[in-house]
């Protein structure tokens, strides 16, 4: 299966790249004074996969013999790599378990379909067969979307997108691709880029994750502020069901309702398999650029981007990183070799001594990033308006140099955590949305409650967050956290911290979260964010068109 790019099996992305702290002067200090820890160099280049103990594939042979012939031999493997690949998402605790080996089930076999023919006939069989199918793109999932039920004794079957990774056509009067839904974030951008065109959609986990994958849980990306999160930017798909396709015609609004579209994204794999979509295309902007800007406090940021929306200034992105994330990121930048760098560490020098002297407590000044794009004329008149909201909120405009560094960086982040497990470490994320008048309450309300729970484990942690993506009546707030976990009983710590964060977004008018989907992690917390009756139409929906419970079961709402 050389033709279909998978990450490594035991963590994040590519073998070969990691996340190193030597070149970062500040960040083992950091890392001691946040919770505690010493940091060892990197061990861990890579993890030999004898040391995995896989548990056999259950798939009965007159199974693989009905998958051969509808997928073709090449494309179907009980491989026991490959099957491990394609048991668990990205999330801290699947990392977990597959490095401590704690596999349950596994999916029996790995099908690769070529067509939406071959997709239809493993549905029908699904049916027939009574197999279990799980959906997979690029297995970045961190709300464990992808893992198996413990307790299932039908033959599983991962059937990955990954040949279906074709854009088809563009619609170019229209501004609109039809795309195979297997399709990689790079190589989509890159055959749409070839001839003028981008999605504008990235998400952090956009080198390992798929089209497919970003509508099957409703996925936003960091310039969504332009371009729109996955759900505005889908038009139209086909859905293929054991019993027909579900065909969306790529219409730009109809009052057809209720939305079939809107209750496709996000079925995480409950309702079928989709295998192309229809959706909005821009023209590559003329210009792209990031400029970043210091504020005395995470109040006076919040307030200065809510005024970037309330005066309608057309951005890509306006992220702001509190108190506690600013100082992280100050902690991982590089020491300085080039004659430039070094030039750059003086000025930073000098901005330091200019904030001292406007009365700034440095422990609670907070960067932010804005993106511009467009003309350069545009993006002129855009940066004057910016920075003059941006001032009288106090803060500096630190420029382009800042900004580039953050757009080069953004892809590298996920395998911080590989490093941070290899040193007993969890580093792992949680995201809500809400809206503006309670974004200041849930922010303090998911630190004292992150705060209580480390308590409760007698345990020194750490969280941080930033302010993602803003819409008009709200934003998102990212949070991540860290703490040394117990080697004896990590799950159920992780548990008390992520459920401690979750609980305090809907106590405090929040979403359980904005566009890491529901999966098994987010499930206990959805009758509270849709209302119990609303989680019994869902509950509807999915037996009535799954009766038999065959397409990834348990998934969203159980
Ligand atoms: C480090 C990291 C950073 C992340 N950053 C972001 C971010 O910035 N924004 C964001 O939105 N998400 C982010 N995520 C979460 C994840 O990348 C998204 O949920 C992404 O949309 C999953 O896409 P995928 O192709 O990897 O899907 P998978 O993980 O393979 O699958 C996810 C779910 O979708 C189903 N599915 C996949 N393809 C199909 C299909 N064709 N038809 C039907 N069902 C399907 C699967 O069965 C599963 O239930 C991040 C994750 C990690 C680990």
């Amino acid at each position: 299966m050389a033709h279909v790019k998978h990450q490594k099996w035991w963590g994040w992305g590519e073998e070969g790249v990691f996340f190193n702290y030597e070149n970062k002067p500040a960040f083992a200090p950091f890392v001691k004074e946040a919770i505690g820890v010493t940091l060892r160099p990197r061990e861990r280049d890579t993890v030999d996969f004898s040391t995995a103990h896989v548990p056999a594939s259950q798939a009965p042979d007159t199974v693989l013999e009905l998958l051969r012939q509808i997928n073709g031999a090449d494309n179907v493997s009980t491989e026991d790599e490959l099957r491990v690949i394609h048991w668990a998402g990205k999330s801290v605790t699947e990392l977990l378990q597959t490095l401590r080996n704690d596999f349950h089930r596994i999916p029996d076999v790995v099908v690769y379909p070529g067509t939406e023919a071959e997709v239809a006939a493993l549905m029908r069989a699904a049916v027939e067969h009574d197999l279990v199918l799980i959906p997979f793109g690029g297995g970045s999932s961190i709300s464990r979307s992808l893992q198996p039920d413990p307790s299932e004794e039908r033959c599983i079957v991962s059937v990955d997108l990954g040949r279906l990774n074709k854009v088809l056509a563009i619609d170019e009067t229209s501004g609109l691709a039809t795309i195979q839904a297997g399709i990689l974030g790079p190589d989509m951008e890159e055959q749409l880029n070839a001839r003028g065109w981008t999605l504008g959609h990235f998400p952090d986990s956009f080198t390992y994750s798929t089209l497919g994958g970003w509508a099957a849980t409703r996925s936003s990306g960091m310039q969504s502020d332009k371009y729109g999160d996955i759900a505005d930017i889908i038009r139209g798909l086909r859905m293929v069901r054991a019993t027909g396709t579900v065909v969306l015609r790529p219409l730009p609004s109809t009052s057809t309702g209720p939305s079939l579209r809107e209750m496709i994204i996000g079925s995480e794999g409950r309702l079928g398999i989709i295998t192309e979509l229809t959706v909005h295309v821009h023209r590559l902007p003329e210009k792209h650029q990031v400029i970043a800007y210091m504020y005395p406090t995470w109040q006076q940021a919040l307030t200065a981007v809510r005024q970037f929306t309330e005066a309608e200034i057309p951005l890509t992105f306006a992220r702001i990183s509190d108190a506690h994330e600013t100082a992280f990121s100050l902690a991982t930048q590089k020491k300085p070799t080039s004659p430039k760098g070094k030039l750059a560490a003086k000025g930073q020098d000098a901005l330091w001594a200019i904030m001292r002297k406007r009365g700034w407590d440095t422990d609670e000044m907070c960067i932010s990033y804005v993106c511009f794009e467009g003309s350069p004329k545009d993006v002129e008149t855009r940066k004057k308006a910016v920075a003059g909201i941006a001032k009288k909120n106090g803060a500096i405009v630190l420029g382009s140099g800042p900004g580039a560094l953050y757009d080069q960086k953004k892809f590298d982040t996920p395998y911080l955590r590989d490093f941070l497990l290899e040193q007993n470490t969890v580093g792992d994320v949680s995201e809500t949305a809400a809206p503006w008048s309670k974004l200041t309450t849930v922010h303090k309300a998911v630190y004292d409650a992150a705060e209580r729970a480390y308590a409760s484990l007698g345990k020194k942690g750490w969280i941080m967050s930033h302010m993602s993506h803003s819409y008009h009546s709200g934003a998102c707030l990212y949070f991540t956290f860290g703490y040394v976990y117990d080697d004896k009983n990590p799950y159920d710590e992780y548990h008390t911290v992520k459920s401690a964060i979750q609980q305090a977004f809907i106590d405090n008018g929040g979403t359980l979260s904005h566009h890491h989907g529901v999966g098994l992690e987010h499930q206990p917390w959805m009758e509270q964010d849709i209302s119990p009756e609303g989680a019994n139409i869902l509950r509807a929906l999915f037996s009535s068109t799954d009766p038999g419970n065959n397409l990834n079961p348990g998934k969203v709402i159980s």
